[in-house]
């Protein structure tokens, strides 16, 4: 069940980042790498990470009009990540031609709704059904409907989201362990709870990245599953 786990390697800091990756590779799945590593070291430090030899899922989370995403999916294929990100919201178009442009075994992912969002903060921007379970169903029809592998969202939605899509690959984060600083994330659940609700994959940052002991933080968890 370690399998299912893929650590966030959130760090601008590339010797922080492959030590992290070296102390828990034996204990997870895949390691994700996103916007905050790849800002400072593009594909050059993501090919260094994937050197230690587990598949990697790369969030960028890709949010464009069509043809900028496409040609940015392109530019990243030589990577060939396992999971890529793209954001539901840039709309059918946009997932389609993102799918359309990625590497045979790259699983084109749609982020729905963000796990640090709430009820208010869809509020905020204009959302018209600020519910967030609600805008995670429409999301992942949306997204199977545009020919994606599956999307991200909480483990508080995946059940009703996969009872849409039963074949679809289904990323959850913001995910922590019982008593776990929750941090900035809004909508939250235990490892166990989101793989049976349905979770594909669980996301698991600070709760390991953070541990005085990453490696046993790990064991930890993947203990629980
Ligand atoms: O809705 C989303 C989409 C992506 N993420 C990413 O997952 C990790 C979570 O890290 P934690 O430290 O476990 O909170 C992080 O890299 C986010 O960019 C997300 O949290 N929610």
């Amino acid at each position: 069940m370690s399998s299912r786990i893929f650590v966030a390697i959130d760090t601008p800091d590339l010797a922080r980042a492959k030590a992290l990756a070296e102390r828990v590779h034996t204990h997870v799945g895949g390691l994700k790498l996103g916007l905050e590593f790849f800002a400072a070291h593009g594909q050059a430090g993501v090919r260094e990470i994937a050197a230690i030899g587990l598949p990697i899922f790369l969030d960028l989370k890709l949010h464009d009009i069509p043809n900028t995403v496409a040609s940015a999916v392109q530019a990243l294929s030589s990577l060939k990540p396992a999971i890529l990100t793209v954001h539901a919201a840039g709309g059918r178009a946009m997932m389609e031609d993102a799918k359309a442009a990625a590497p045979p075994g790259t699983k084109v992912v749609a982020v729905t709704v963000l796990t640090s969002l709430d009820g208010g903060d869809l509020a905020d921007i204009g959302v018209g059904q600020p519910d967030p379970h609600a805008q995670v169903e429409r999301l992942t029809a949306l997204a199977r409907d545009a020919g994606l592998d599956g999307v991200v969202c909480s483990g508080n939605e995946v059940a009703a989201a996969r009872k849409l899509w039963p074949k679809g690959y289904f990323v959850v984060p913001g995910v922590r362990p019982e008593g776990g600083a929750v941090g900035d994330q809004k909508r939250t659940i235990t490892p166990r709870q989101a793989l049976d609700n349905g979770a594909s994959v669980l996301v698991i940052g600070r709760p390991i990245t953070k541990a005085e002991d990453p490696d046993a933080a790990a064991r930890a968890i993947a203990a629980t599953l």
